[in-house]
């Protein structure tokens, strides 16, 4: 039924390049096991990215362009988001917590990566042949400081970009559906640059080279001259963020068509994963545009095979948003009343717990703090925020332990918990900076595997 239209291709000239070098340190995280097959499987190594400096750069002013809502106190954030990546490593070991920056300049080792790196990365920000140079010649970890914070250091601070505060959602960098990674392309000029890093990353880094030798990286645009084409001009045209991307179970997958992810990118996904039997059934649910609800994970994630946290109002209602469902075998999507039909259809018993405990006020203003955005990781463990007091009471009538994470984090550290132990349990984190970023647990995690 649909075409095969291949999946993305490296440029042939680079990878040779990147046969040929040595990979010394990273040599090790070569071949990595990168498999998800759903949103709540056990957790064994995970991209997130800590909050960096160029969050400071973030101006009232500014702060809507770069998809802020506020401006943010930086010391508290890095501490807040430390408590959440002192607890992964406790989880799966910190080792398989991953930086997206250490990544980043992993690759930038590689002088071919880094030449084509910055002159990509020049053309999209419109900077000069000086700059350029100058970028090239620099560290790699100074430059992918300067790339993601946008300020390079050396004796003195130069601010050469625009930041990148989004990046610590490293959520919507991609998602990994099986033993495929889906790369995003962001929708909004702001994230655009996040965009053409990661690809770098997912495309050079030997974290990926299993998937990359046996062509499982795909994208909308095929090459990254496409990327940078549709960043430059058409933006929001051709556009997918992972936060709008889930997988349920292994052969079901759930997209978001949004503010961030284009209708016409989400026909190009369907086909491509289609042709290439990533999943069978894709239910595509069409989200109002609208700033409260940028993805699907801020109205929806799940905590067990058969459970989640809903902001009922998109979620429960029949006809408030068309819901397309997607087989394999079938030639037309059948259109659903909601989601909750939809899930009720895979497990009868599913089980909806509601953001705010589904009260006026507290579900309006909980979503807005990512009360319906855990972060699961194993199936009945998972990270909420603390300040979203009512969510967190419903989680609780639903069966669940509450733990404050930084006493939970002293526990583990003194050996009175042993991780393996925890079972049926919600993990509050510290949030009264990080949640004024718009994202929460599963937005500053991405997942790339799950056993
Ligand atoms: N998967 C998510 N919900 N990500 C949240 C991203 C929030 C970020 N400030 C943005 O607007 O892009």
């Amino acid at each position: 039924m649909y075409e095969d239209d291949g999946l993305l291709t490296l440029s042939s000239q680079l990878k040779l390049y990147f046969m040929r070098f040595d990979l010394g340190h990273v040599k090790d995280k070569e071949n990595s096991i990168i498999r998800v097959t759903s949103d709540i499987g056990p957790l064994k190594s995970v991209l997130i990215h800590r909050p960096d400096e160029g969050i400071e750069k973030v101006t009232p002013s500014r702060a809507v362009d770069l998809l802020y809502e506020d401006i943010v106190y930086l010391p508290k954030m890095i501490e807040e988001h430390q408590v959440f990546t002192n607890l992964l490593g406790h989880f799966i070991g910190e080792k398989n917590v991953h930086d997206f920056s250490n990544l980043l300049s992993d690759i930038l080792d590689q002088d071919a990566i880094k030449k084509e790196l910055v002159t990509i990365v020049c053309r999209l920000e419109h900077c000069d042949d000086r700059i350029k140079q100058f970028l090239i010649n620099s560290e790699p970890k100074v430059l992918a400081n300067t790339l993601i914070s946008g300020v390079y250091h050396n004796k003195k601070e130069i601010s050469i970009f625009l930041p990148l505060p989004n990046l610590i959602f490293t959520r919507d960098l991609g998602t990994v559906i099986n033993n495929h990674l889906l790369i995003a392309q962001a929708s909004k000029r702001a994230r655009s640059r996040e965009s053409v890093l990661s690809y770098f990353v997912f495309n050079y880094h030997p974290l990926f080279s299993a998937l990359n030798k046996s062509n499982k990286l795909f994208g909308i645009s095929d090459s990254i001259e496409e990327l940078v084409e549709n960043n430059n001009g058409h933006l929001g045209v051709f556009s997918v963020e992972g936060g709008d991307v889930m997988l349920v179970n292994e052969n079901h997958l759930l997209i978001g068509i949004s503010e961030r992810t284009s209708e016409m990118a989400v026909e190009r996904i369907i086909r491509k994963i289609f042709a290439h039997k990533i999943v069978g059934e894709i239910t595509v649910v069409n989200l109002p545009p609208l700033r409260f609800c940028m993805h699907l994970d801020t109205v929806f994630t799940m905590s067990k095979r058969n459970q989640s946290v809903v902001f009922a109002p998109l979620i429960m209602q029949e006809g408030k948003m068309k819901i397309q469902h997607y087989s394999a075998n079938s030639q037309r999507p059948l259109v659903a009343k909601s989601l909750s039909s939809i899930l009720k259809d895979i497990y009868p018993d599913w089980q909806f717990i509601l953001c705010g405990e589904g009260k006026a006020p507290f579900e309006e203003r909980e979503q807005w703090t990512d009360g319906c955005n855990l972060f699961t990781v194993r199936e009945g463990v998972a990270f909420t925020y603390d300040r979203n007091l009512k969510t967190n009471k419903a989680l609780q009538e639903a069966g669940y332990q509450i733990f404050n994470a930084s006493e939970l984090l002293q526990e583990l550290r003194s050996g009175k918990i042993c991780q393996e132990d925890i079972q049926n349990t919600i993990i509050n984190l510290p949030s009264a900076e990080l949640s004024r970023a718009r994202g929460g647990p599963h937005c500053m995690t991405m997942p790339l595997c799950r056993g």
